[in-house]
């Protein structure tokens, strides 16, 4: 069971382990349990036969499970997985088989799990009662907890450089360094978006630096900036700052399509 906020790495996290494991050559297999409808999720994770339901293919499909036969299932935001569904699931992991919706025919899987959540879910036992107990403990056999960014800011400059690093290669643009200055004002900022959220900083910094060799303060967003120098910024509900971070995402699209330096003098300006 992996825990931690959103963007801390939980993902990349599970296929660390996964590519570690003697089920390496076996597929990895992820799926989000929040993104899925409700109604589809059985048929997703355990799959279906013929004539299961309208529009159900020819021949029926196998489910995540089947597909993950001899490697790993990544359930990602276990804690929104439909309350009835937990029932099959804890039924499923101690059967090690699954039987298709619409079917009767068990067919035996061998399937690590590797479950990830963001919310705690202690709380939602005690006090929602959303999510199965029997689940739980059948799940958290072993748990690691990934803290968040701001929690490790000596990880900030190292994974700037390797974010830095990874868009010269894409781009085939010089490779760029951050400023000790930047650096500095990345280490006292809260990253409530984590690992993601500093990705889509040196994303953004990167291609409004446009010639200079290195990061400087002026390339880095401007709620990030202020948030350092006012304390009250700091407090304001970080999800203003995501909308922030992710209007300034949607304008680096046009950036980037952009070479004419005036139209960037105008983004760089509105973005400030
Ligand atoms: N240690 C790391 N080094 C480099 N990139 C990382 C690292 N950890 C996370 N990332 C990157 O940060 C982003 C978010 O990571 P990931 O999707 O694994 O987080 P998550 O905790 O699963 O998020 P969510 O809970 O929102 O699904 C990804 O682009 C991932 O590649």
């Amino acid at each position: 069971m992996l825990l931690g906020e959103s963007g801390t790495g939980k993902e990349l996290f599970a296929r660390a382990i996964h590519n570690e494991s003697a089920r390496k050559e076996r597929p990895f297999v992820a799926i989000n349990c929040a993104a899925i409808p409700k109604e589809l999720i059985n048929a997703e994770l355990f799959g279906y036969v013929e004539g299961a339901f309208t529009g159900a293919k020819k021949g029926g499909s196998p489910g995540k499970f089947e597909v993950a036969d001899g490697g790993t299932l990544f359930l990602d935001e276990i804690g929104d997985m439909p309350f009835e569904l937990q029932a099959t699931l804890l039924r499923v992991l101690q059967e090690k088989e699954v039987i298709r919706v619409g079917g009767h025919r068990a067919i035996p899987v061998d399937v690590r799990i590797i479950a990830a959540t963001n919310k705690n879910l202690n709380e939602e036992i005690a006090y929602n009662s959303s999510f199965r107990s029997d689940l739980y403990y059948r799940l958290n056999v072993f748990a690691i907890e990934l803290i968040p960014l701001r929690e490790r800011i000596g990880d900030i400059g190292a994974l700037s450089a390797y974010f830095l690093h990874q868009l010269s290669v894409e781009s085939g643009l010089p490779p760029k360094e951050l400023s000790p200055e930047a650096l500095k004002v990345l280490e006292q900022y809260t990253w409530h978006g984590n690992i993601r959220e500093l990705n889509n900083v040196m994303e953004r910094a990167f291609y409004l630096s446009d010639r200079s060799a290195a990061i400087m303060v002026a390339h880095l967003p401007q709620y990030i900036v202020h948030s350092n120098h006012n304390q009250s910024a700091e407090r304001q509900p970080h999800l203003a700052n995501l909308a922030d971070a992710s209007r300034s995402l949607d304008n680096i699209k046009e950036i980037k399509q952009r070479s004419d330096d005036d139209d960037r003098e105008f983004y760089i300006q509105a973005l400030s």
